[in-house]
């Protein structure tokens, strides 16, 4: 496969334009990103990489954090977390209230908002330093121990985030939360503004592609069941209620976030990191989908 070629195609086809989508803004932090970065970074198994624009600039990576936590929280508790959290997709937006009343605080899955504050619940239980031992994991699977938090982006978010305040507190009347609901917060927001580049990003996910090894050393980090299971559930639940036209369209696992980046693999093959901050309705990245759809149109796979 031509990967040079097909991204040479990609960078002519798509060019960020105003108005294609809005910059996130409920976190003020975020709307100061500029609505033009654009960028992609894909990482081969065989080690070869091809990239172009913005790879290299760091962003807000948001929500593809709770594929990093949920790794985590699932090889140190392995069943028992499914006790707390399903794996249904939700149809409704990330930051949902509506179902969790109806299911009696047990989330429809890790990575709307409400699954993922019990997933750091979760791991504040058993973590005597959650966020540390999580910039520890995320920075051995890309290789790189450049990478950390964004303080003004934790605590931009930290001051709005009524909904994700909203939704602790309910699941902790509902007994489905353990710790402090102010500390769980405090690690969430903290796991939401890592900031990382394209490169790092398609890096650490290729344990999705890689059979749960480390993209450089074959270091095995997780098995295969667990490679199966988490990109089964990016499939099915990594965009929220839009998580079936993503897999219409790209035909892949992925996950995105509200800082514009979305993350894709294809099992044995490759992963991918592109980054646009402008939003569509449902906080996805809107040329970000775009850029994806055409990617394995034109490369003619996907694991379908
Ligand atoms: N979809 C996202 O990226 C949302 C993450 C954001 N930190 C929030 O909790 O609202």
């Amino acid at each position: 496969m031509d990967y040079q070629a097909i991204l040479n195609i990609l960078q002519k086809e798509f060019t960020p334009k105003e108005g294609m989508g809005k910059v996130a803004s409920y976190i003020p932090e975020l709307s100061k990103v500029d609505p033009l970065k654009f960028g992609i970074y894909l990482f081969c198994q065989d080690g070869s990489s091809f990239e172009f624009g913005d790879s290299q600039e760091r962003f807000s990576i948001q929500s593809i954090s709770k594929v990093f936590t949920l790794t985590i929280a699932k090889e140190l508790l392995g069943k028992d977390l499914w006790e707390r959290v399903d794996v249904e997709p939700s149809g409704t937006p990330f930051n949902s209230l509506t179902e969790l009343e109806r299911e009696k605080g047990i989330p429809r899955n890790p990575f709307i908002n409400a699954g993922s504050i019990v997933v750091a619940d979760a791991l504040l239980s058993v973590l005597e330093d959650p966020k540390e031992d999580l910039l520890m994991f995320v920075r051995k699977l890309c290789g790189d121990n450049d990478i950390h938090f964004d303080k003004a982006v934790a605590k931009s978010e930290k001051k709005h985030g009524y909904r994700n305040k909203a939704l602790v507190n309910y699941m902790k009347s509902l007994g489905n939360i353990s710790n402090d609901t102010e500390k769980i917060l405090d690690f969430y927001f903290y796991q939401c503004s890592i900031a990382m580049t394209c490169e790092q990003l398609s890096k650490a996910f290729m344990l999705f592609a890689n059979e749960g090894k480390h993209f450089q050393t074959q270091e095995k980090v997780i098995d295969r069941q667990s490679v199966k299971r988490i990109n089964s559930i990016m499939q099915t639940c990594g965009f929220y209620d839009e998580a079936g036209e993503f897999s219409y369209r790209v035909g892949l696992p992925g996950k995105s976030g509200v800082g514009g980046g979305i993350v894709a693999v294809h099992p044995e093959q490759y992963s991918v990191a592109v980054w646009s901050p402008m939003l569509n309705q449902k906080g996805n990245s809107a040329l970000g989908m775009k850029v994806l759809e055409e990617l394995t149109t034109l490369t003619g796979l996907s694991i379908f």
